[in-house]
């Protein structure tokens, strides 16, 4: 008679077999070759939930492969790792699609109602704020707004002096407020203090709320707050506030009349659009400063060209202006470009619509998710040279560009996208984070509270550009002078061109 012991063990080898069998005879030869892993369908899905970010990165290095196939559980998911291939693969804008992404957050993050998704899914939808984000007056008004109120919040908490905060809760407010602020005009919802919160619960909750495994359990409390913000939104909208508020919004509020969703619909829909606005350039600035801020050479470079921003009259009262950032501070800017390398950790993710070949080599079959990993772009040492894992702030220089150890060919930097999903708040989010620095430069001194500068553990979440900080990094903000500051922001009409298909080189 068997064991027990040895009838599990023999369960175990059958269902091993079983299951790995499944994961071969699924697939089509000409799909991409699969990662199967220790066990079949479970062991990816372990390392992207554990590794997030990383595993790619990891499977870059040890598979070496253009693209590869990862066995879950439910359809493929292909990851591309060659740039040319995701360039070539982008080229299929119908069939290897972004919209059913953006269809798919409507219904599970925002809870776009039935009839409202009705519409949604049968036309595609409107990319409706581009103009009032692209170089111009509505671009400048926003920036003004945002800068002012980073200029309010700055004079506040130097009169605080000194003051200790939480540097990722307090930029992660700032940032918020002010691009709220700027967007919805004097009746932002999120003025009050309790929306702002329920925004931040809400946050937590995303990821969850797109895989819709148990929301009402694993998001409970991201549901509650979407509820009460989609209430603030609908009272918003119906008694017109967005005619006082920025030309995004405001165009944003006519083409979905125009597509035929109603107030509650539209509410819903803004959502996504705070979404859109904060959740990259909160983690993104966060970065951003604390590069700058933890590396003496980074910071004096920094400092000393913010220093050329300022003009103090003979009462020793202070002036900047902060469009200057987009026309005369290279090195904020290389900076800037840097941190969306370094530490991007962005995923272009696609859905395959229908079979698709790819170059007659690779079969993308319908109904699979195809990610396309910013950091296994910007982390490729054929693309970048030998300095690629070095973080270097002065790499995208033009006087950088005949050094020959600093590669930075245009269209292999994807911190915003490229293509057809090219990132429309790309100008003014730079903006907003040069600003900020800039602010942050010319006005205090910051310190580490524990008296030096430690990097935070990174945790690579999957739906941000940048990973947020584990640990928390308290600092003191100690006013540099008394004087009294006039931050000002001059229509210069100017962008921030760092994506090849603004610098022409797409
Ligand atoms: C540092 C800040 C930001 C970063 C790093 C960032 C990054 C990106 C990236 C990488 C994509 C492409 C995603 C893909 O290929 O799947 C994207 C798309 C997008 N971003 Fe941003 N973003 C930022 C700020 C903003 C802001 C401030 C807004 C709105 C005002 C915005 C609105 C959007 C929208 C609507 C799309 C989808 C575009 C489309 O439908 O084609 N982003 N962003």
């Amino acid at each position: 008679m068997p064991s027990t012991l040895a009838l599990a063990a023999a369960g175990v080898v059958a269902a091993y077999a079983f299951l790995r069998a499944l994961a071969v005879f699924l697939r089509d030869p000409r799909e991409p070759k699969a990662v199967i892993g220790t066990i079949p369908f479970i062991s990816p899905l372990i390392g992207m939930l554990i590794e997030k970010g990383g595993y790619y990165i990891r499977l870059r290095d040890s598979l070496k492969l253009p693209i590869y196939t990862l066995c879950v559980p439910g359809p493929p998911i292909y990851v591309v790792n060659s740039l040319s291939l995701i360039q070539r693969i982008d080229r299929h804008i119908l069939t290897v699609a972004f919209a059913p992404i953006q269809v798919r957050a409507c219904e599970k993050a925002m809870g776009v109602g039935e009839s409202g998704m009705a519409k949604i899914k049968k036309d595609t939808l409107p990319r409706a704020f581009a103009p009032a984000a692209a170089p111009g007056p509505g671009l400048d008004a926003l920036n003004r707004a945002a800068v002012g109120n980073f200029a309010a919040s700055f004079d506040k908490i130097a009169s605080e002096r000194p003051k200790s905060v939480n540097l990722f809760h307090w930029i992660r407010h700032e940032i918020f407020s002010a691009t709220m602020d700027a967007s919805y005009g004097p009746h932002n919802p999120f003025r009050d203090p309790k929306n702002e919160k329920a925004w931040f619960e809400f946050e937590e909750g995303i990821m969850a709320l797109l895989m819709d495994v148990f929301p009402g359990v694993f998001a409970r409390k991201s549901l509650k707050a979407l509820d009460q913000m989609v209430k603030e939104f609908t009272h918003y909208f119906k008694g017109d506030g967005h005619l006082e508020g920025s030309l995004l919004v405001k165009l944003r509020e006519k083409h979905n009349a125009a597509f035929g969703l109603d107030t509650i619909d539209t509410a819903h829909c803004e959502i996504g659009q705070v979404a859109g606005g904060v959740v990259n350039t909160a983690p993104t600035v966060f970065w951003l400063v604390w590069q700058v801020l933890a590396d003496p050479v980074v910071f004096a470079d920094c400092r000393a060209e913010v220093a050329k921003l300022v003009r103090t009259d003979a009462d020793g009262k202070h002036t900047i202006d902060l469009a200057e950032v987009r026309t005369e501070c290279p090195i904020l800017l290389s900076t800037w470009q840097e941190v969306l390398r370094y530490h991007g950790i962005s995923i272009a993710a696609r859905i395959v619509q229908e079979d698709t070949m790819v170059d007659d080599q690779f079969l993308l079959k319908k109904g699979g998710v195809v990610m396309m990993p910013n950091a296994v772009i910007h982390s490729d040492q054929s693309l970048w040279g030998p300095t690629v894992g070095q973080f270097n702030h002065k790499r995208f220089l033009k006087s950088s560009a005949k050094d020959a150890s600093t590669r930075r060919p245009a269209a292999a930097f994807r911190g915003f996208g490229s293509g057809h999903v090219l990132c429309p708040g790309r100008h003014f989010a730079s903006t907003e984070a040069l600003a900020f620095l800039a602010l942050v430069l010319a006005r205090f001194d910051v310190r580490p509270v524990t008296g030096e500068w430690k990097e935070p553990k990174k945790d690579m979440v999957m739906d941000r550009a940048c990973p947020l900080p584990k640990t928390d990094v308290f600092v003191e903000l100690r006013p540099r002078d008394d004087k009294e500051w006039r931050v000002v922001f001059s229509d210069t009409r100017a962008g921030i061109n760092i994506v090849a298909e603004d610098l022409g080189e797409a």
